[in-house]
Formats: C-alpha cells, structure tokens, sequence
C-alpha cells in the first residue's frame, strides 16, 4: 500500500497573503484539496458558505467542538474557527494532497494529533509590508486591525516551530515554492 500524503498546514500572520498564495496555486492546481473551515465570523463581501468558510452561529460551532466533529480550533480576533475532521480524514485517505490554512493555535493541535504534518509558516518581507497588506486589503475595521496584528507579534515569534519557512515577496514563487514542498510538481 502507497503511503499516505502528509497533511500540509499553512500557517502565518492575517494578511501575509496565505489565501492569495493559495488562491494562485489551486488555479493551477486544483488537485490541491483545500479544507473550507468552520467559523462564527461574520462573512465579508463575495465571500460564500461552503466555499470560503462554513459561516455558522455560536451555537452551532459549540455543537461542533462538543461532538469532536472538528479537527482542531481556536479563537482567533474574537472570532472561533475550525477544520472539519471528516472531510479531511476522507481526502487523505483517498490519496489526495490535503492543505489546511489555520492559524498558529491550530497548527498547533494539529502537531499533536498528527505528528507526520508538514508545517509551513508563511512570512511577510518585513513588519511594516505586513501592516501595509493587512490595512490595504480593506476588509477589518482598526481595532480589529490591531488586534490581528497583536497576535501577529506572537506568531511570528513562532515561526522556529514550523517545518519550512517561506517568505511571500511574490505570490508566485511562494506558490512554487508551497507546491514542491507538497510534492504536487
Ligand atoms: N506577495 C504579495 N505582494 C503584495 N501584496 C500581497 C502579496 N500577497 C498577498 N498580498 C495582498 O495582501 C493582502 C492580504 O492577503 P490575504 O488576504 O491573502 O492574506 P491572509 O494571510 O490570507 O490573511 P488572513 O489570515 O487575515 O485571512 C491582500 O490584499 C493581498 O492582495
Ligand atoms: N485554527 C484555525 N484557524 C483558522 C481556520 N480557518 C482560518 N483560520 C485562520 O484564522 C485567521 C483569520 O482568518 P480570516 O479569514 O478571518 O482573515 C487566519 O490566520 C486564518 O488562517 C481554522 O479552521 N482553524
């Protein structure tokens, strides 16, 4: 029996561009299965359920945890997210490469729960394109800009946990890069 793929984890500080990365190599590669989360974040324009995220109450994510129907979550920003295990558990078994884009608290977890992950923090050039990308995308009011950008301090104080290292200057080479590292090319 062929062994199973390793579970790759991307990780990094909100607005170093992980969705835009993953966004880029999944147009080339859609082979690439990427997990759709659970979160009780309110959706922002364009975004869609079952697609972006499964955008569900406060209810309904308690319900999740309490049945260990979720993988790993984390409160991140005021905010829970989560990874459906099942969904990940029946892509890894049909062989397919599977890619989770959480934050570090998750990565963490995952760690854990499966030692054979491959971890990959995403790094921005420096501090102030990463204040510069998360402003400019729009999507966070100030306050919650800053607190994103409190964790951000202790994420990337985290990176020496991480397998692999890869800094996103261009979306691009960093899709490459991710890519090689999954053994997709
Ligand atoms: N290499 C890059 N150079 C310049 N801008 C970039 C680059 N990568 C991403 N961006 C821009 O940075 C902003 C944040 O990117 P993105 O939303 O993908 O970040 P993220 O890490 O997924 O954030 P979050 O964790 O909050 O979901 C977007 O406006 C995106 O267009
Ligand atoms: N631990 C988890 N973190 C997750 C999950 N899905 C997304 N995330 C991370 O949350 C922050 C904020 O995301 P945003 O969409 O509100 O900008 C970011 O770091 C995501 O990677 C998850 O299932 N578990």
């Amino acid at each position: 029996m062929s062994e199973r793929p390793r579970l790759t984890v991307l990780s990094g500080p909100s607005g170093v561009g992980k969705s835009t990365v993953v966004a880029h190599m999944r147009k080339e590669h859609p082979e690439v299965w990427l997990s759709v989360s659970a979160t009780t974040r309110k959706p922002r324009p364009g975004e869609k359920h079952g697609v972006h995220y499964f955008f569900v109450t406060d209810d309904e994510m308690d319900k999740l945890i309490a049945n260990g129907e979720l993988l790993e979550w984390a409160e991140f920003a005021g905010n829970r997210y989560g990874t459906p295990r099942g969904a990940v558990m029946e892509r890894l078994e049909a062989g397919e490469p599977v890619l989770l884009e959480i934050d570090l608290q998750g990565a963490r977890q995952v760690r854990e729960s499966m030692p054979e992950a491959q971890l990959v923090f995403l790094a921005p050039p420096s501090w102030e394109e990463l204040v510069r990308r998360l402003t400019g995308r729009g999507t966070e009011p100030p306050e919650v800009i800053e607190r994103r950008l409190e964790a951000a301090k202790i994420e990337l104080a985290a990176e020496p946990e991480f397998d692999e290292t890869l800094v996103n200057t261009s979306v691009e080479d960093v899709a490459r890069e991710l890519l090689a590292l999954m053994d997709v090319v």
